[in-house]
């Protein structure tokens, strides 16, 4: 039988593909574009077609992306879309630490701080680059190999799946790093976790386990990475045997405290990180898609990302516009305080003292910047 399709193939299909891709192919450096054999359910592989893996690579900054690296991205998204031979997108970052922590925050200390035209720019390029995961014609798929976080996280949340190894943070660089969340989760998030859960988690600025991240609705399954003499074991600086405390209140995900906690890291230095069961939880997912008719399965995400589209687009440019004057005072000092601080001397600005200068009604003057730094703290 598949001898006689593949006949017809080769007969009926046009001599010359037209190529509809937006760009050519370029090799952007700290961007992976691979196409994989795809499988079916049962494991047989099926050939001539492909899941395309992207992986963000840029491990000694936790695979923080430059402005090359987002072209890259939006790239490869473009490239799976068209490729007629794809069946599933697959979105990851290198290594086991971080799937990205967004932007590259010491550039945007050095370049865009005090820059919003610049920084303009680079919005545009960000914003593309989730439209183009919303947009891609074949389901994408966030595999979320460590941290996920700033940026990363909203382009993680536009995706349509997300499958997470259960030491993996979700952050957002908020209110405390001086911006708003904006570049999607305040779109995203009502909409995939309900209004009441996604103010706290939007303003917040607070880690969230892979756990507490399933537990919400913000992602789709969590698998153990731990090995601990050779068997997985669940992440355990948080809770994940019980769902709530003995008052009722829930706890499945959140971080353990006291003798709990410092057992829990014995156990994490004793053991060792394997993303096996990661690779095939999303092996099993894609290998779902082969068995579908392809139009059938793009109109269906189509339909189903019809309300975190309409918010995205609803906002965006309006956001982008924010985002960018917002360099002129906010992140200005957050991302500088991120760049010039350090782990012993702290990563934040000084927030009383800024608050105190608002209130005696001090303007956004370099100086007052300068000195809302770590290491001006005195
Ligand atoms: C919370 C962290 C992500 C991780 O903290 P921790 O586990 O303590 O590790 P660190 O020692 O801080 O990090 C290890 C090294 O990686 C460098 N690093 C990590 N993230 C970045 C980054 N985003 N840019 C540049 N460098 C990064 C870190 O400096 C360490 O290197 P070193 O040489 O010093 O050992 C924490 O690192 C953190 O908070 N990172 C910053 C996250 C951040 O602010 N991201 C930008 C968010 S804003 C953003 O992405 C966007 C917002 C609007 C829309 C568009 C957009 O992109």
């Amino acid at each position: 039988m598949r001898s006689v399709t593949d006949q017809i193939a080769r007969h009926r299909a046009p001599r010359q593909l037209t190529d509809h891709g937006v760009a050519p192919d370029v090799v952007v450096p700290g961007v992976a574009y691979e196409k994989r054999p795809a499988r079916t359910p049962r494991g047989d592989l099926a050939q001539g077609i492909y899941h395309a893996w992207i992986t963000i690579d840029n491990q000694a900054q936790f695979n923080s992306y430059s402005v090359d690296m987002l072209k890259g991205i939006q790239w490869a998204l473009k490239t799976a879309s068209n490729a007629r031979d794809v069946v599933s997108v697959v979105l990851t970052g290198a290594g086991s630490k971080a799937f990205c922590t967004g932007g590259n925050a010491t550039d945007f200390a050095r370049y865009y701080a005090r820059n919003p035209q610049e920084f303009r720019q680079f919005m545009r390029l960000f914003n593309d680059t989730v439209s183009a995961v919303m947009v891609c014609e074949k389901p994408v798929i966030c595999r979320v190999n460590g941290m996920r976080t700033g940026g990363a996280q909203e382009l993680g949340l536009a995706c349509d799946f997300t499958i997470a190894q259960d030491l993996a943070l979700f952050g957002l660089a908020g209110p405390k790093h001086g911006g708003a969340m904006i570049g999607g989760a305040t779109d995203f998030l009502p909409v995939m976790i309900g209004a009441e859960a996604a103010l706290a988690v939007g303003t917040l600025c607070e880690s969230l386990s892979a756990h507490k991240a399933r537990r919400l609705g913000m992602i789709t399954a969590v698998v153990p990475a731990l090995k601990v003499d050779g068997n997985f074991v669940p992440n355990p600086l948080v809770v994940t045997d019980r769902c709530v405390d003995e008052f009722g209140e829930l706890v499945l995900g959140e971080p353990k405290t006291g003798e709990a906690l410092l057992q829990g890291k014995a156990l994490l230095a004793l053991g060792e990180v394997d993303l096996s069961l990661l690779d095939a939880k999303v092996e099993e997912l894609c290998a779902k898609f082969v068995t579908m008719f392809p139009d059938s399965l793009t109109k269906s995400l189509e339909a189903l990302r019809k309300p975190k589209i309409e918010a995205w687009n609803r906002n965006k440019e309006d956001n982008r516009a924010w985002l960018a004057l917002n360099m002129m005072t906010e992140a200005c000092a957050g991302f500088r305080a991120f760049a010039e601080g350090s782990k012993e001397a702290g990563r934040e600005i000084d927030f009383v003292a800024l608050r105190q200068a608002l209130a005696k009604g001090a303007p956004w003057t370099p100086d007052l910047i300068d000195n809302l730094m770590p290491h001006t703290r005195n």
